[in-house]
C-alpha cells in the first residue's frame, strides 16, 4: 500500500523543516528576472526554482493559474516542474483551488491525485464551497493514492471572511465548521492525517478557532502578504507542530541567481524553525 500523504509529509517536515516555498511565476517577477513573458521563460523561472530548492525544501507549490495563463505549452510546462520536484525529492502541493460539484469533482480529483495522470501531484488545494461533501471524490481518490488535499478554510485575502466567517444556524462559523469536518477525516491517523487545512498566516489570533485537525495546515501570507515566521506561535498557538508555511515572492524575487534564491529559501525555513522551536 502507498504510504499516506500525512505520513510522508510528517518525515519530510521533521527532515527538511516545514516550509512551503511556492512556484507563483508571475509576470512581473519573469520581467525582474530578464526573462520574457512567454513559455521559455516559464520553463526557466520554474526550472531554476526547481533547482535551487527541490533538494532541501518539504513542499514546492507551483500555482497552477500562472501556468494555464500560456494555454497547453505552459501545462506542460507544469508537468515537467511537478515531475521535477518529486524526482529532487520534494513533496508538491498543486495549487489549483478546484471545487464542483461531486461528479465533476471526481473528475478534478483524477486530473491531479490518480497515479498515472500527468500532472500527479502529493496534494491538491480544493475549495469546499461547494459543500464540504462535493469533496467527497476527491477525499476517497486521495485515501487509494497516498495523496493529500488542503481544504480552504480560513484564507489569508481580507474577503475570505464573508464567507468563511459567517455564522450558521448552529453558531459556529463556516470556517470552524470546515475544520470540524477535516478533524473528522483525519481521526485516528498517526502521525499526521492527509487532509489539511488552508489557514491564512496573516489573520491574527485564531485561539476561537479549534486548530487540531490532526492534519497540517497550509498557511500562505509570509513575505509579500505581510506576516513573518516569528507571527506563527502568536496565530497558530499549539497547532504550530503542524503548519506548513508558505512564501512565494518573498522568496522569489530573489532570483534568478541559483544561490541567493536557495539561500532566500533556506532564510525562511531557518526563521521558521527557530520560530516553531520556541513554543
Ligand atoms: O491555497 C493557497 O495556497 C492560498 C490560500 C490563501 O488563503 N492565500 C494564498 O495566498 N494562497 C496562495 O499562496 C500563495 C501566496 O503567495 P505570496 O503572497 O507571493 O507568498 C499564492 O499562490 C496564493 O494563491
Amino acid at each position: 500500500m502507498t504510504e499516506p500523504f500525512g505520513s510522508r509529509l510528517r518525515r519530510a517536515m521533521d527532515e527538511r523543516g516545514p516550509l512551503c516555498v511556492g512556484i507563483d511565476p508571475h509576470a512581473s517577477l519573469l520581467a525582474e528576472w530578464g526573462l520574457g513573458d512567454d513559455v521559455a521563460g516559464l520553463e526557466r523561472f520554474s526550472r531554476t526554482v526547481v533547482e535551487a530548492t527541490a533538494d532541501r525544501i518539504a513542499v514546492l507549490k507551483p500555482q497552477s493559474a500562472f501556468f494555464e495563463r500560456f494555454g497547453s505549452r505552459g501545462v506542460a510546462v507544469l508537468e515537467r516542474t511537478v515531475e521535477e520536484a518529486r524526482a529532487a525529492g520534494a513533496l508538491v502541493v498543486m495549487d489549483a483551488k478546484r471545487g464542483d460539484i461531486g461528479s465533476t469533482m471526481a473528475a478534478y480529483a483524477e486530473s491531479f491525485l490518480r497515479k498515472d495522470s500527468p500532472l500527479f501531484s502529493d496534494a491538491l488545494t480544493v475549495s469546499p464551497y461547494l459543500g464540504y461533501g462535493s469533496l467527497s471524490p476527491a477525499v476517497a481518490l486521495a485515501r487509494e493514492s497516498g495523496t493529500g488535499l488542503f481544504v480552504l478554510a480560513l484564507t489569508s485575502n481580507p474577503e475570505g471572511g464573508e464567507v468563511q466567517h459567517a455564522v450558521r444556524a448552529d453558531g459556529r462559523d463556516v470556517g470552524a465548521t470546515m475544520l470540524a469536518h477535516l478533524a473528522a477525516e483525519n481521526a485516528g491517523e498517526e502521525p499526521l492525517g492527509s487532509f489539511g487545512a488552508v489557514v491564512g498566516a496573516t489573520l491574527g489570533d485564531l485561539s476561537s478557532y479549534d486548530l487540531a485537525i490532526n492534519g497540517p495546515l497550509l498557511a500562505p501570507g509570509i513575505g509579500a502578504q505581510g506576516a513573518t515566521p516569528s507571527d506563527l506561535p502568536r496565530v497558530f498557538g499549539a497547532a504550530v507542530r503542524n503548519v506548513v508555511p508558505n512564501v512565494s515572492r518573498g522568496v522569489l524575487r530573489h532570483g534568478p541567481d541559483v544561490v541567493a534564491l536557495r539561500d532566500a529559501a533556506s532564510r525562511f525555513a531557518d526563521e521558521v524553525r527557530a520560530a516553531v522551536a520556541g513554543v
